[in-house]
């Protein structure tokens, strides 16, 4: 199939769906920069445990974002669980993502087009993006993944403690006022809790396909 010369993916989802996964394989498939959008709040909440303010502080949160140092985004607490609990609080804050929207923005314009996965690509950063994913599993299969994930990186958390960590923070980000982790009505649903991540893989492209098929060019 032909493609648009600009194309823009925007896959969103709970934790440890399998959005990033999916969104690095589209990259690959598409030729197409990807941003894991996750990282930049997990980069604005890792600065302000470093600077020993608390995530609830949404002020400190916000000049935080608005500083962010790039380094941080290779910090290797950056992926932890503790790191994602207190992304999970800054991202509440208006202000943080705010600060963070400029450049997710800029990153979904650039010439050719882009892949992006987060919570909000799909309603907020990029919601004329022609092609929209929202992955999905059950919250015990999520936490399946993530505890293989952590325990292979030494992490000692039992299945029960990230199975909480999860619903923790989807009741946060889907309960926030701003941005809330929603399906956009226009987004196709994968669930991929009975898919490997081939088959998941190969459904997403066949749904940005379909999606291409129906839509076109886009603008952000
Ligand atoms: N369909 C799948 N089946 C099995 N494991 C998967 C699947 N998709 C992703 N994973 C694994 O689950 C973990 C979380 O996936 P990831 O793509 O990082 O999720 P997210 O970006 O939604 O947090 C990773 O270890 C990944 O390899
Ligand atoms: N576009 C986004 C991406 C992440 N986030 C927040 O950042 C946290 C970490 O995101 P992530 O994508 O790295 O988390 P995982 O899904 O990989 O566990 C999420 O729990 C959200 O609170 C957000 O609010 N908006």
């Amino acid at each position: 199939m032909t493609h648009p010369a600009s194309l823009i993916i925007a896959v969103d989802g709970p934790a440890a769906s399998g959005k990033g996964t999916i969104a690095r394989a589209l990259a690959h498939r598409y030729g197409l920069p990807h941003l894991d959008t996750g990282k930049l709040y997990r980069a604005t909440g890792l600065s302000v445990r470093l600077s020993g303010g608390a995530p609830e502080d949404a002020d400190f949160a916000a000049a935080a974002a608005r500083g962010l140092d790039p380094a941080l985004l290779d910090d290797p607490d950056l992926m932890s669980s503790e790191n994602a609990q207190a992304a999970s609080i800054v991202s509440a804050h208006p202000g943080v993502r705010a600060a963070l929207l400029a450049v997710q923005r800029a990153f979904a314009a650039q010439p050719g087009g882009a892949v992006l996965d987060g919570r909000d690509i799909g309603t907020v950063i990029a919601p004329h993006a022609p092609a929209k994913l929202f992955v999905t599993a059950t919250p015990l299969c999520r936490a399946q993944r993530r505890h293989a994930e952590l325990a292979r990186s030494g992490d000692p958390r039992n299945l029960a403690t990230v199975l909480a960590d999860i619903e923790a923070r989807d009741a946060r980000d889907s309960g926030r006022s701003t941005a809330p982790l929603v399906r956009a009505g226009d987004a196709a649903l994968l669930d991929t809790t009975e898919l490997g991540i081939d088959a998941a893989v190969q459904r997403a492209i066949a749904l940005v396909e379909s999606a291409i098929a129906a839509g076109g060019q886009q603008q952000v």
